[in-house]
């Protein structure tokens, strides 16, 4: 995906110099100015005058020149095949590229469930080549989710690197307001495979790290935090390369810019300590914890710290480590740091546990867990650490086993599938008039281990892990919530009826036209003609544009609203319908979207994009106003902060409730539900 520029219009060149500048068109508006000022003071009084005219009449063909050049790029975008709310919101995600069309991919399976995306296998129609397709949700009638969702494309962009995943296209039409970010398919991820059982040897977690530090070096040189490194975001190929994915909560840090950034980011597990005390003036260094937990869980085949609440985390965390020196809280100047000072100094216990281990292994990760983050590493010297450089060396990615397939989402479907079987259990004991029995299994905990199928023994697929880690769906809910704020459930109603797709109705595929939420706005797309077959271009699959492929993009324009009205009865077309995919019940998704809903409404106002606060890092765009790309996206970050505090403690609330619920029958529940108390009590000061 290359940003070449598609004219030499003056106009247009110019908006393509200002998307390249990160400070944007604003910048060169205020530099023209700024020049103009100086000449403006060198000169008499008399010359002024006439500058001041001149001035004003550069000023003015300027500002004609910019309104030219956003329409014109507005134009050019539209034409393209974008959607006028992405062009509008965020014009910069997808300049120089042409969207890719869905009728080229057919979408086979769905191999992966983020609170706020779903990912497909899908296979490129002409090429046969195998794709992974995330579904993003955002809404599209809010600029803020937009931009939100666009910067995860914009920094996919950014980088290109093998270890990192490389975004080949988005998908998208028009007439959408859907977006389907196309990714290289990767066979596993990390916690698949660590849940199915397997053991690496230490070349082989010397291999995959080595890897996963030259993806964080690369981000890192180009100023990105990834924000969400976890063993569900490390994909690993079948040619034994490793590549870090998921890019929806990264963002861009530079020197320069020092604005505050959400402290609500990284899934717990992986939070570092800073973050779980409220910082928000972190660097790429939150990344280097993030992957010191992945280096534990790889040594330790699980998670190393498996905190419920951000206050057990953190407890987890002194508890290993160790609590910091004195002179770390007055340094750090952590906002919740009073609160979280434990009374009692730790002394920790990460060597203990990790003496199995060679001390150069010991020796790295515990600097990654460094609770002052000024004392890890970063991931360049990290890979010159003593670590790569003694025996047993890091295998070749080549001499990586070939896994059978297991992705996280496996494991969940598995999970499903037991709870499904003690349901029918359950039934079934009532049925034959046993209620005690029932009653007691009600009771107990749901024993994973007991309840594996012989398949899954045969398989020594062991779920002792995923049974603590079902609470990660509800704290990766809760953090992911950073990237989703805005989301609004009924998005996907309407994006996939107005993507035009084919609608699955139990299980089997829909021929009718496709549904169209009357709230989309595109009533008129209800109807759509039988008649054309999908043809496939293979130039849809082009996704930058360039003089060879201008002519689609004036053909798109011309074609538009036929194609957008074309019949979707092409069975390789993708099927949006996600029901007729493996559903994923997500119980913390039923408190997630009635709080997203309420809070959606709720900060319309609040989150409005502000002006420039500290004057660097932001620009505005002459056509929606003040947009900050650079920096963190949205700007007011404490009244966002206020937002996700509450809708944390929302989703906690609800959790306890539910817990309690389950506890009136359950002693051991209850007991659970004193943990929060119990660690307060613990802190207190
Ligand atoms: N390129 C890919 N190839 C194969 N599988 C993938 C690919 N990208 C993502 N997946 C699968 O989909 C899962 C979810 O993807 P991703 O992490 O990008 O979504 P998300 O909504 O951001 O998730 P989260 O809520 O965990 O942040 C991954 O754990 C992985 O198993």
């Amino acid at each position: 995906m290359g940003c070449k520029p598609s004219t030499n219009d003056n106009a247009t060149l110019h908006y393509i110099i200002s998307s390249k500048n990160p400070s944007g068109a604003l910048e060169l508006d205020r530099k023209e100015e700024k020049k103009q000022e100086d000449h403006h003071n060198k000169g008499s009084r008399e010359s002024r005058k006439l500058k001041k005219g001149d001035s004003q009449r550069k000023s003015g063909t300027f500002s004609i020149k910019l309104g030219l050049s956003h329409r014109h790029v507005t134009a050019e975008q539209i034409a393209a095949g974008w959607p006028a709310w992405l062009t509008a919101a965020a014009p910069e995600a997808v300049h120089g590229l042409v969207p890719l069309r869905a009728e080229a991919f057919e979408k086979l399976d769905k191999i992966g469930q983020g609170t706020y995306s779903s990912v497909f296998k899908a296979r490129e129609v002409v090429t046969g080549k195998t794709v992974a397709l995330k579904k993003v949700r955002f809404d599209n009638f809010q600029p803020e989710s937009i931009r939100f969702m666009a910067r995860e494309i914009m920094i996919l962009r950014r980088l290109d690197h093998p270890n990192i995943i490389k975004l080949e296209g988005v998908i998208t039409s028009r007439l959408s307001s859907t977006i389907y970010l196309v990714f290289e398919y990767m066979e596993h991820d990390l916690a698949g495979l660590l849940t199915a059982d397997i053991k690496f040897t230490e070349p082989q977690i010397k291999c995959y790290m080595k890897q996963l530090l030259n993806a964080v070096e690369h981000c890192h040189l180009r100023g990105i935090m990834h924000r969400d490194i976890k063993t569900s975001n490390i994909l690993v190929n079948n040619k034994g390369t490793l590549k870090l994915g998921d890019f929806g909560l990264a963002n861009i840090r530079s020197t320069r810019n020092k604005q505050k950034l959400t402290s609500r980011v990284v899934t717990l597990w992986y939070r570092p300590p800073e973050l779980l005390m409220g910082s928000t003036n972190y660097n790429v260094s939150v990344d280097l914890w993030s992957v010191g937990c992945v280096f534990a869980e790889l040594l330790f085949g699980k998670p190393i710290l498996k905190g419920r609440t951000e206050v057990e985390q953190l407890h987890k965390i002194f508890k290993l480590c160790g609590s910091p020196p004195e002179g770390y809280w007055g340094k750090a100047k952590l906002p919740h740091g009073d609160m979280f000072k434990p009374q009692n100094s730790y002394e920790g216990c990460l060597r203990e546990r990790c003496k199995e281990f060679p001390a150069s292994t010991v020796n790295l990760i515990q600097n990654f867990l460094s609770i002052d983050p000024s004392m890890r590493r970063t991931a360049s010297s990290a890979l010159m650490s003593e670590y790569f450089f003694t025996t047993p060396y890091a295998c070749d990615p080549s001499e990586l086993p070939i896994y059978p397939p297991k992705k996280e989402l496996d494991a969940k479907h598995r999970d499903e599938a037991r709870r499904k079987k003690t349901r029918a259990r359950l039934r079934e004991s009532a049925a034959s008039k046993r209620p005690r029995r029932a009653r007691q299994s009600l009771q107990e905990p749901i024993s994973y281990n007991k309840l594996a199928t012989n398949e899954e023994l045969q398989n020594h697929t062991h779920f002792s892990n995923r049974n603590t880690a079902n609470n990660a769906p509800l704290l990766k809910g809760r953090e992911s919530f950073a990237r989703r704020n805005l989301l609004n459930p009924s998005t996907d109603l309407i994006s996939e009826a107005s993507m035009g797709m084919v609608a699955s109705q139990g299980g089997s595929i829909f021929k009718g036209p496709a549904q169209v939420s009357a709230s989309s706005g595109f009533a008129w797309a209800k109807r759509q003609k039988d008649d054309a077959k999908t043809v496939v271009s293979s130039r849809s699959q082009i996704s930058t544009i360039d003089s060879s492929n201008l002519g689609f993009v004036d053909n798109t324009f011309g074609n538009l609203i036929k194609e957008e009205n074309r019949n979707r009865t092409n069975p390789k077309e993708i099927d949006l319908d996600e029901n007729s995919s493996l559903s994923m019940p997500l119980q913390p998704k039923q408190y997630d979207s009635a709080i997203f809903f309420d809070v959606f409404y709720s900060q319309d106002h609040e989150l409005a994009i502000s002006d420039e606060e500290d004057g660097v890092g932001h620009r505005k765009n002459p056509m929606q106003g003040n947009i900050e790309f650079s920096g963190p996206l949205l700007t007011k970050s404490l009244k966002i902060d206020e937002l996700l505090l509450r809708n944390e403690s929302n989703i906690r609330l609800a959790n306890r409730r539910s817990r309690f619920y389950r506890g009136t029958q359950n002693p051991i529940s209850i007991s659970v539900l004193t943990v929060d108390i119990r660690y307060c009590l613990l802190y207190k000061k």
